[in-house]
């Protein structure tokens, strides 16, 4: 008995002191996926360890046996994309070396309970190391947020409504600039400067108690460049794009204020064809579902709480005839502007953006075809006939510049 007794006491006394003194020697951080962290090191776990493209199936300091796999499409310099496979280290316990010291990282994932608004498992990293690497930790969260932010430098970020969270959609794209969008004189410029006025003015707005945000609806014909400058002066601000549709299955007013509240910081919220939304104050999409945002829930959203929390939304549509008053009172649209059809002068500038410089043809014969077809454009217009930017672009796409002036006639409609 006395033995029985002795020995189990012994056991108490390795389990307690093991694991004292793993408290004492250990340090262990814990990253779950609701922190932007997150995606930030497991992407710059994948970044360090390998890719399928290469051949390698583990990297250089990286081992693991259980790896997941994560699909990405990737843009080359040529415009082309390919899909590329990172395999990342999938659940379960991975051990990595990070600046000369051994890590033990833990990718647990919860099956049982799913983030409510997003339907995504919780998951969660575990990081541990000794004691006195623990000041590794900062640097290697610093390491992988400059990272992402590298990959995302120079690009642009459109993200999507997930649940009540806001998600990239696809990988960063390349900017477009803002003068490769020809609007009608004057117009780019009137939108850019009211939104780099509006961002100087926190202080101005918050000494007044007016909530900090701004409106924006920019109207006219499909294919006239709304979205595409939208995008553009986003890219040329260094801000994202929230993208956000109100006819998504599952959205509802609730997930709507909290998604207008929790845009990310230096994003515009981007709502393309907001008449198709709302048009008769019920929200019906193409294939007749009827959304569960109510007309009134989306003014509610787009009034927000007061607060200096900065929010500039963005509203296009074709037919500004069928808003809503309610929806385009200052407050909620601050800013309206029309984005027209092609002006002869717009499609002048296009013309020469597109066939100047060229070797095929020389300067003078690009300025007299540009003229030509400026002139056609005001012929055209004096009889009731106009051309959208996006018809010109594919002519142009399609033609070389004399044959693009003798077949631009057809391309005129009456509206
Ligand atoms: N003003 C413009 N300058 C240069 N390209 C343009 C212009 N307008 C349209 N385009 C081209 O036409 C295509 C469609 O443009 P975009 O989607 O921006 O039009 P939109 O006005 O938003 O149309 P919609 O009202 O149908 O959404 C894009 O590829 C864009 O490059």
């Amino acid at each position: 008995m006395g033995v029985g007794v002795g020995l189990t006491a012994l056991r108490q006394g390795v389990i307690l002191g093991s694991t004292a003194l793993r408290r004492r020697l250990l340090v262990t951080l814990e990253v779950n996926n609701k922190d932007r962290a997150y995606e930030w090191f497991l992407a710059w776990l994948a970044h360090n360890s390998t890719t399928v493209s290469q051949q390698r199936v583990t990297g250089r300091w990286f081992r693991s046996h259980q790896l997941s796999v994560e699909t990405a499409v990737e843009q080359r310099n040529n415009g082309s994309s390919s899909a590329v496979f990172r395999l990342v280290a999938g659940p379960g316990t991975h051990w990595f070396r990070y600046r000369g010291a051994w890590m033990q990282m833990k990718r647990e994932r919860e099956t049982r309970a799913m983030q409510l608004m997003s339907g995504t498992p919780w998951e969660t990293v575990s990081l541990t190391t000794l004691s006195r690497d623990r000041d590794l930790f900062p640097r290697l969260l610093a390491e992988a947020r400059d990272l992402a932010m590298k990959n995302q430098e120079g690009k642009l970020v459109i993200r999507t409504a997930w649940g009540i969270e806001w998600k990239p959609f696809g990988q960063p794209r390349q900017k477009r600039p803002l003068h490769s969008v020809v609007l009608h004189a004057g117009v780019g410029e009137k939108i850019e400067q009211d939104v780099r006025a509006f961002l100087q003015r926190r202080q101005w707005y918050a000494d007044r108690g007016i909530p900090y945000r701004r409106g924006y609806l920019l109207y006219g014909p499909p294919g006239s460049g709304k979205t595409s400058y939208i995008q553009a002066l986003a890219g040329a601000l260094s801000y994202d794009i929230c993208l956000l549709n109100l006819s998504e299955r599952g959205l509802t007013d609730d997930k709507l204020i909290h998604l207008f509240s929790n845009a990310p910081e230096r994003s515009f919220i981007l709502i393309e064809d907001v008449d198709a939304a709302f048009n008769r104050r019920v929200q019906t999409s193409e294939d007749g579902y009827q959304s569960a945002v109510t007309f009134s829930g989306f003014l509610n959203a787009l009034d927000g709480v007061a607060s200096g929390e900065e929010r500039i939304v963005f509203m296009t549509t074709n037919h500004i005839d069928n808003l809503d008053p309610a929806l385009i009172r200052p407050g909620r649209v601050d800013l309206r502007v029309l984005v027209d059809d092609a002006s002869p002068s717009q499609v002048r500038t296009l013309f020469t953006r597109f066939y100047g410089g060229s070797e095929d043809i020389p300067p003078e014969d690009v300025a007299r075809l540009a003229q030509e077809l400026e002139v056609l454009t005001a012929n055209e217009m004096r009889s009731g006939r106009r051309i959208s930017m996006a018809a010109l672009q594919g002519l142009f796409i399609r033609n070389g510049a004399k044959e693009a002036v003798e077949s631009c006639q057809d391309l005129f409609v009456k509206r």
